[in-house]
């Protein structure tokens, strides 16, 4: 099976956004990735839903929504407006994991998790029928271009043990420092999809950077 690439748009040229986005709309990316940050959770900001209303109409691929932000419920119906097709919500600002991840499924989006580099991946062993997703930080959220964490291997490995001894289709999605050689080490450990920023749109060659990481087979 193919990786399925989700291109991060916090990478992209923001004086050309619409350009940006017909070239993921051309390419073999699966997904777009969005970050949300509101300088809480992370310290960083980026676009919030004035932009995303802009941009929705041009974007041909499902979204992938990665809200780094405090209270994500509170955003679930907006979202689902939008047509998002994932929203991810950080482990570590969801003390009703449970609830919140049923009210997302119920709102019409696959449900996500996602967990920071110090969150073990045993934590979410009791939600997994949720899931349809587990995305993986391999750096600390907030900002492309950061070096990725190497420990983030084993903890794909563990988890693709988690959900295949339980014969589950939750996903498993890595986010941060992702290029052909860190991309190629976590398709091997059991990723099924890759978000790349600066790799991607920094690269001379952006359709070609994600063409090479969607060709990674498992
Ligand atoms: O969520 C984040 C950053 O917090 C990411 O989606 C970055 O946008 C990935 O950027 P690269 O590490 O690929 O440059």
């Amino acid at each position: 099976m193919n990786t399925i690439v989700s291109p991060s748009l916090l990478s992209a040229d923001f004086l050309h956004l619409e350009k940006e986005i017909e070239m993921i709309n051309n390419s073999k990316a699966q997904w777009l990735h969005i970050d949300v940050m509101d300088g809480v959770f992370v310290p960083n900001l980026s676009f919030g839903f004035p932009i995303l209303e802009a941009i929705r109409p041009i974007i041909k691929k499902p979204l992938d929504v990665h809200l780094m932000i405090v209270e994500p419920m509170k955003f679930v119906d907006q979202l689902a407006a939008l047509d998002v097709d994932t929203m991810n919500i950080h482990y570590e600002v969801s003390p009703h994991l449970h609830r919140s991840l049923t009210a997302i499924r119920k709102a019409g989006m696959k449900a996500a998790v996602t967990l920071n580099p110090h969150t073990p991946v045993c934590l979410v062993e009791d939600v997994l029928e949720e899931l349809d997703m587990v995305l993986l930080m391999s750096v600390n959220p907030g900002f492309g271009g950061q070096k990725f964490i190497d420990h983030t291997l084993e903890k794909v490995a563990k988890l693709r043990n988690m959900i295949d001894k339980r014969g589950l289709k939750t996903l498993i999605e890595v986010d941060g420092g992702v290029n052909a050689t860190t991309g190629a080490k976590l398709v091997a450990a059991g990723a099924d999809a890759l978000v790349a920023g600066s790799y991607v749109f920094g690269s001379e060659d952006p359709q070609q950077a994600i063409e090479g990481l969607y060709n990674l087979k498992r």
